[in-house]
């Protein structure tokens, strides 16, 4: 489970407190106003920002002082984190070996998740002679070879579309669920939340809310999420 225990994060003026935990397993989504939050929350979880207040628990285990790298999770931002001077193979690679030294295995699991994300015949282009959904289904194989329990969305398919978007996100869902990952991303649009989510975080008003329902919250949202939603 992941667990925010009297969580207090600040940046400059901005403060947001955190009390409550979300099942290993759930799919969750992070949803409220522009600047309410939502990316300060999952930089905490992904240990770009330490609470100035509380904990973080993993399982029970505190993140405190547990560096990016070091902690059981995967994050996608917006821009994929693929690098351009690397094959497609090679960035999907640095998800097994960061020093991309793969035994002959590693190579053919490589091969496997290309396949499974449609990319087998790209494997040795450069990510700027693919198109932005190809791109991400990179991003997306590359993920699936970390094999991380946490996986942390930061709006990373936005610039794609709503079709594309939602086909991605789809991808990502299938594969949280195959391995029992724990996904939590940040959404701007209800219909993500209620497609992937079952649980939505309220993330409004200096305070990100205990997780609920997705259909519960958003058939009956409080008025701050009301206004958000345009209702
Ligand atoms: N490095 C920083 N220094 C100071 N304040 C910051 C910093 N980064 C973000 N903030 C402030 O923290 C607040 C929350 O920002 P955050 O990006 O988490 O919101 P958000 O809910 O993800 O917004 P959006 O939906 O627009 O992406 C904002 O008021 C922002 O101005």
């Amino acid at each position: 489970m992941l667990r925010f225990e009297n969580v207090v994060l600040e940046q400059g003026d901005f403060r947001l407190t955190a009390d409550f935990t979300l099942e290993a397993g759930t799919q969750a989504a992070l949803i409220g106003p522009s600047g309410a939050g939502k990316s300060t929350l999952l930089s905490a979880i992904a240990g770009f920002l330490e609470p100035s207040k509380g904990v973080i628990r993993w399982q029970r285990e505190s993140l405190s002082g547990v560096p990016p790298g070091d902690r059981p999770m995967s994050i996608l931002f917006q821009d994929n984190n693929l690098f351009p001077h690397l094959t497609v193979a090679q960035n999907v690679g640095l998800g097994l070996r960061p020093d991309l030294r793969l035994s002959k295995a590693e190579t053919a699991q490589v091969t496997e998740t290309l396949a499974r994300v449609r990319l087998a015949e790209k494997a040795d282009e450069k990510p700027a002679s693919l198109s932005g959904g190809q791109n991400a289904r990179v991003a997306i194989a590359r993920l699936m070879l970390r094999a991380k329990p946490l996986l942390l969305l930061d709006e990373p398919f936005a610039a794609l579309g709503p079709a594309l978007k939602s086909e991605m996100l789809e991808l990502v869902s299938t594969l949280a669920a195959e391995t029992d990952a724990t996904l939590v991303m940040v959404s701007h649009d209800p219909d993500d939340a209620r497609r992937i989510a079952n649980e939505t975080v309220l993330v409004a008003e200096g305070v990100a809310h205990p997780p609920k329902p997705t259909e519960t919250l958003l058939a009956h949202p409080p008025a701050v999420l009301a206004a958000y939603l345009g209702h």
